[in-house]
């Protein structure tokens, strides 16, 4: 990492440790332990040719917001690993053992797959190490989307809104942007939990029906064909645009920062379920709030994915990780309604408050002396 001098902010809750390693020639990596107050971090090793330290450290403590908002008995960190882009394409095997000896004794990490990494490189340092999450499915690993769980996660999100009477979810218009893992998993729950799909994109175009799409019909067909556009069952329709059609329900699970202040205020929405991380940018969640459209922040809605981790981590399989995901978004989501109640506060920030406070109540219980 060249820029060793640089730049992340040390506050209260961390980075705890930064360890900067040299695990083979050619081959740079860091390891931020943002904090460790709930448990062991669990966070993605991201392996790409330009990760710097400051990405990392800052990826690192959103694991650690996220993490303690989904109720997890976890802190947050991350890893970053840095190679020549000659050996930045796979197989990387060497590479992803030599990495994971290096960081044998750093006990407060369980790697996990992000960009760059996937179920075999975390096989390879399980192999090594006894330490990762996100593995192949014979080796215990929970196949998260495969099987839908952070688009169930979004579902449970719904069915506890409207447990507390902020939506109706039987006969609500939902409308889907990024018809991939998470949002096809999303509209298939939803549409189960009785609630009507009107309209889908995917980054080639979209396609909507005003009294209900077949969701089951349409995911066969993006299986087949790969797009949703020329589904036969519903009326092409403008890809961008779908995020403005009136609905109750609007989950964007394609691409960050999709929800701007040029798009927001034209939202129709009575709820959006953050399905992608940060899809929305900071101003088009104020102006949600403005105009009383309840933004479920990322950090409670999608937290399926991580949810699934930590049960995998304890040796949990499928039945244990949906039982899990229910429970606790279902639990985080109804204390988030009721903060937002109470305080009138933006939703991002009641979820970051309940995150906090979690970290603090922890924190109590380690030892300062
Ligand atoms: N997979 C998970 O469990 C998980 C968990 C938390 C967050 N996320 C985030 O959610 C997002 C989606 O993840 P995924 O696993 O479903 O990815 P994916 O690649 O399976 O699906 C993404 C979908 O979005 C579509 N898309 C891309 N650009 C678009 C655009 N401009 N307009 C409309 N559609 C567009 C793609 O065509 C694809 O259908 C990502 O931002 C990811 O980081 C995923």
């Amino acid at each position: 990492m060249r820029e060793i001098e640089a730049a992340w902010q040390a506050d209260e809750l961390g980075p705890v440790e930064v360890v900067f390693l040299r695990p083979m020639p050619r081959m740079e990596a860091v390891v931020v332990l943002d904090n460790l107050a709930l448990g062991p971090a669990i966070g993605g090793v991201r392996l790409t040719p330009t990760v710097t330290a400051a990405e990392v450290a800052r990826l690192a403590r959103a694991m650690t917001i996220k993490n303690a908002a989904a109720g997890l008995p976890h802190g947050g960190g991350k890893a970053g690993i840095m190679l020549a882009p000659s050996l930045a394409q796979a197989p990387r095997e060497r590479e992803m053992r030599a990495f994971a000896r290096a960081i044998e004794h750093l006990t407060g990490y369980i790697p996990g797959p992000d960009m760059g990494t996937d179920e075999s490189c975390m096989a390879v340092v399980h192999d090594e190490i006894g330490r990762a999450v996100g593995l192949p499915a014979v080796l215990g690993g929970i196949p998260l989307d495969e099987l839908g769980a952070t688009g169930y996660g979004l579902a449970c999100c719904a069915s506890a809104l409207a447990e507390a009477k902020v939506l109706e979810l039987e006969g609500a218009r939902v409308v889907v942007q990024g018809f991939g893992a998470v949002g096809m998993h999303a509209a298939l729950e939803l549409r189960r939990r009785g609630a009507v799909v009107v309209a889908v994109s995917d980054s080639r175009g979209a396609v909507r029906r005003d009294d209900g799409l077949d969701v089951a019909e349409l995911a066969a067909f993006k299986r087949a064909r790969g797009l949703v556009a020329e589904f036969p069952g519903g009326d092409a329709a403008a890809r961008d645009e779908i995020v403005t059609l009136p609905c109750e329900v609007l989950v964007p699970a394609a691409q960050p920062d999709v929800l701007t202040g040029d798009n927001a205020g034209r939202v129709r929405a009575e709820v959006i379920l953050q399905g992608a991380n940060i899809p929305a940018t900071a101003e088009a969640e104020e102006i949600f709030h403005r105009l009383g459209i309840l933004s479920v922040p990322d950090v409670i809605a999608n937290a399926g994915g991580v949810i699934c981790a930590a049960v995998e981590y304890a040796g949990g399989g499928r039945e244990r990780a949906f039982a899990a995901i229910e429970e606790k978004i279902g639990a985080n989501t109804a204390e988030l309604a009721d903060r937002i109640a109470r305080t009138g506060d933006l939703p991002r920030r009641a979820a970051t408050e309940m995150a906090l406070s979690r970290i603090r109540a922890a924190q109590a219980y380690r030892r300062r002396f």
